[in-house]
């Protein structure tokens, strides 16, 4: 066999395990055929977090308005996004220099089964003891006529100047993201909802005070509307028509209607592996139905959010199987949420709509902010903290934030949920004072 270790893919659910798998000595391959690092590093999680940094900057500086602080500065895109590109294009040589340096070796190309145990690349095999299916997903394209006239998010991290008119089609991550960005920037927004409801993961409370923000800023919702066409206008704008006679001429579209697996271009088929519209079937040893091979990240058909950490978590759970310090199924730690509006909605463990509904299994609190002193240092209004109590035995077992600082609280409220620990243990921490933290456990009705 030419490798112990096949990776297909090279983002975070292969590099996390690849390389310290390749430290021990077992040799280990990674095929990727776009950028080194994934998604995650190139065209997601990071070139976003460069492009939303301003809008969190400006929104508390608008808090302190009056307050210390006279002028809103503005954004200035075309700076923004040179940026953005010489922090991200480097990603994927640093991405490939990773493997490298781990003594991995890397192959360039498009991966295909050929049976259980050989891979083609370019024409040439490539065979591996197990292999690790981590080639994670792709935008889903909405199949209406016109279609091709719609960007995607790898285009609008991209995008050189921004349009006057920006629609944004959807309404998860991706779609209130880009809208958030796009209305700060100065873009008049249209967001076009097929339902009435926008970021169903997270609590419909704190989603609905967002979205009251959001239009008071100027976007403009459009719920219960399916899009049927686009074209092009004469003078390059684009024109929407959709149900009951709808029609909406725009500048640009983001079709942001979610991302579907890359595995239907694997030829799975020739090596028996059984997978479905939401990923690849695994069982709880992330092993599929060909048993030397493995998945892992977004391309696992899963219940556990499809994120970075998720999938960072998968791979070192296979190298620890693989080194066979672990034969244990697959165990996830609560995983913690976070969608990047201003102000941030972050949520982990339990979540709050749940809790609500099952009022005699849950003790929901909800400690506002708007009486501490040390939140309204920066003036923001309508922070809230939801934290959710298990009735029997008190333990907390989930939170949710909505506030600029909603990270920093849900990360630290993280090892607690792990740790399943009591009250008392929370109030005998030390947190530095002044910060979020001690603020957070001044919140916690401990004692
Ligand atoms: C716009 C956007 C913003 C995001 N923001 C966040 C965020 O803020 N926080 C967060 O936690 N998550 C975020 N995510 C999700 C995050 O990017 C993914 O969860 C993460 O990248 C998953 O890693 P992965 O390794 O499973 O897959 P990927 O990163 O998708 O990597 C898969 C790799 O496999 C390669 N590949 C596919 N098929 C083949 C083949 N046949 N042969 C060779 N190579 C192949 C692909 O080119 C790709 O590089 C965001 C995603 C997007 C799109
Ligand atoms: N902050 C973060 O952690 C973050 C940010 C961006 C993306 N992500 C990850 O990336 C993935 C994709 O995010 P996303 O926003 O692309 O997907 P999503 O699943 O969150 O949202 C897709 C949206 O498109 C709508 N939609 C789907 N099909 C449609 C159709 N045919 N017509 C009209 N609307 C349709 C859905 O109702 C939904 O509102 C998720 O797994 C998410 O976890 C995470």
């Amino acid at each position: 066999m030419d490798f112990s270790v096949l990776y297909i893919g090279s983002g975070q659910a292969s590099w996390n395990g690849a390389v310290p798998l390749a430290k021990t000595g077992v040799k280990i391959g990674v095929i990727e055929e776009s950028q080194y690092g994934g998604v995650c590093s190139n065209k997601g999680c990071n070139a976003k977090i460069i492009l939303d940094k301003p809008l969190e900057l400006i929104n508390r500086v608008k808090d302190m308005q009056g307050r210390g602080l006279d002028g809103v500065p503005s954004v200035n895109w075309e700076d923004l996004m040179a940026h953005k590109h010489e922090l991200i294009v480097p990603q994927d040589s640093h991405g490939k220099a990773r493997l490298d340096n781990a003594g991995i070796t890397t192959i360039t190309g498009h991966a295909e089964f050929v049976d259980a145990h050989t891979v083609s690349v370019n024409g040439k095999n490539y065979t591996a003891d197990k292999i690790v299916i981590a080639t994670g997903l792709r935008p889903h394209q909405l199949d209406v006529p016109g279609k091709e006239l719609f960007a995607n998010s790898t285009d609008f991290l991209s995008l050189p100047h921004m349009p006057k008119h920006v629609t944004v089609l959807g309404g998860g991550f991706v779609a209130i993201e880009f809208a958030t960005i796009a209305n700060a920037v100065g873009a008049q927004v249209d967001v076009i909802i097929r339902s009435n409801r926008i970021l169903r993961q997270f609590p419909a409370k704190y989603v609905a005070e967002v979205q009251a923000d959001l239009k008071a800023r100027g976007v403009r919702f459009v719920p219960n509307m399916n899009v049927q066409s686009a074209t092009e206008g004469e003078d390059g704008q684009i024109e929407l028509t959709g149900d009951n006679g709808f029609e909406l001429t725009t500048d640009y579209v983001l079709d942001a209607t979610g991302r579907i697996p890359n595995h239907d271009q694997l030829n799975l088929e020739a090596a028996g592996v059984k997978a479905n519209n939401h990923g690849i079937e695994v069982n709880e040893y992330l092993q599929t139905s060909t048993p030397n091979i493995y998945a892992a990240g977004d391309a696992v058909d899963k219940k556990t959010p499809k994120l970075t950490p998720t999938a960072a978590f998968e791979s070192r759970y296979l190298t620890s199987v693989f080194k066979g310090e672990n034969d244990q199924p697959i165990k996830y730690p609560p995983i913690s949420e976070i969608v990047f509006t201003s102000p941030r909605i972050a949520q982990v463990g339990v979540h709050l709509d749940e809790a609500l509904a099952q009022p005699d299994k849950y003790e929901v609190t909800e400690a506002s902010y708007d009486g501490d002193w040390f939140r309204q240092v920066e003036n923001e209004q309508g922070a809230a903290l939801s934290l959710i109590f298990e009735k029997d035995g008190g333990t907390l077992v989930g939170a949710a934030e909505k506030s600029n600082n909603a990270d920093n609280t849900i990360n630290t409220i993280v090892p607690y949920l792990a740790m399943k620990m009591t009250k008392e243990q929370l109030n005998d921490l030390v947190y530095v004072f002044p910060s979020i933290e001690y603020t957070l456990q001044r919140r916690l009705p401990l004692v």
